[in-house]
């Protein structure tokens, strides 16, 4: 496991995804001036989507080399290409078709109307299958050690598509599962699961916003993964929660002390 979770608390929502964005292309350059690539798996959701925004307004995103980037998703809800209420949808109106990315590095998760059919199962085979293909000798079993891994918190402290108490949550084995009769829309959705989220470096929660705040605090207090997945978020050599201070206005005073007046 990594070392416990570090905190970092923006005024609101609007500045917390800006700071996000930059942390983002720092963290991007860095691994790319260092391995020569970088890989980034991406989230869907309010927060990821606002920091996607952020990044695209940002005119320090020409630092990154967008062709030397690989893309992943942590969750997809299970929807034809083109849906708006796919996260790769709404990543591409919000960032990525501004930026000169390389398609072949763009892994989207399969569409329900795509090659490997309507069925959820199939297509996180699949998707397993491409993220074993990434990986290298170099890396901790079949996925590609990610350098940021981006997951939005829900308000049931879901993460990706892994929702408290679903069979997804406890999967020990395979890297990737269909997700179904999930209790936000669609039911349907394709996820990685905890051991491949864990195989990234690092692992950032994003949570802003009044509805994320007992999902924080929850999270935060010593939580099981099972009941509160997010809980069981973190990264090998880093996990960040970037939180707004409204979404951290219930944490426990030893994690988040209040503001001396
Ligand atoms: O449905 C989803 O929800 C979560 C959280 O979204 P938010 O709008 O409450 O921030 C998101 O992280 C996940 O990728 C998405 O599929």
């Amino acid at each position: 496991m990594s070392a416990a979770p570090q905190l970092v608390v923006h005024r609101d929502k609007e500045l917390m995804a800006q700071a996000a964005a930059a942390r983002l292309i720092t963290r991007i350059v860095d691994a790319q001036a260092a391995r020569g690539t970088a890989s980034v798996v991406l989230t869907g959701g309010r927060n990821g989507n606002g920091l996607l925004a952020a990044l695209s307004s940002s005119p320090a995103r020409n630092a990154i080399d967008w062709g030397r980037l690989d893309l992943w998703w942590g969750d997809e809800r299970f929807l034809p290409d083109g849906d708006p209420e796919r996260n790769y949808t709404q990543a591409k109106e919000a960032l990525l078709d501004a930026v000169p990315l390389d398609p072949a590095r763009v892994h989207a998760m399969p569409a329900s109307d795509g090659p490997h059919g309507d069925d959820a199962d199939t297509a996180a085979e699949a998707y397993a299958a491409e993220l074993a293909a990434a990986a290298g000798p170099e890396d901790h079993g079949d996925v590609p050690t990610f350098d940021v891994l981006m997951l939005g918190v829900g308000p049931d402290t879901h993460v990706a598509s892994l929702f408290p108490e679903l069979p997804a949550v406890r999967e020990t084995e395979r890297t990737v599962v269909g997700v179904h009769g999930a209790p936000k829309p669609p039911p349907t959705r394709v996820s990685l699961t905890l051991p491949a989220i864990r195989a990234a470096r690092e692992v950032w929660l994003l949570a802003a916003g009044e509805d994320k705040a007992e999902a924080a605090a929850i999270a935060l207090s010593g939580a099981g993964e099972v009941q509160a997945p997010a809980a069981g978020a973190y990264g090998r050599s880093r996990t960040l929660w970037l939180l707004d201070a409204t979404a951290a206005s219930q944490l426990p005073p030893e994690l988040y002390p209040p503001a001396v007046s």
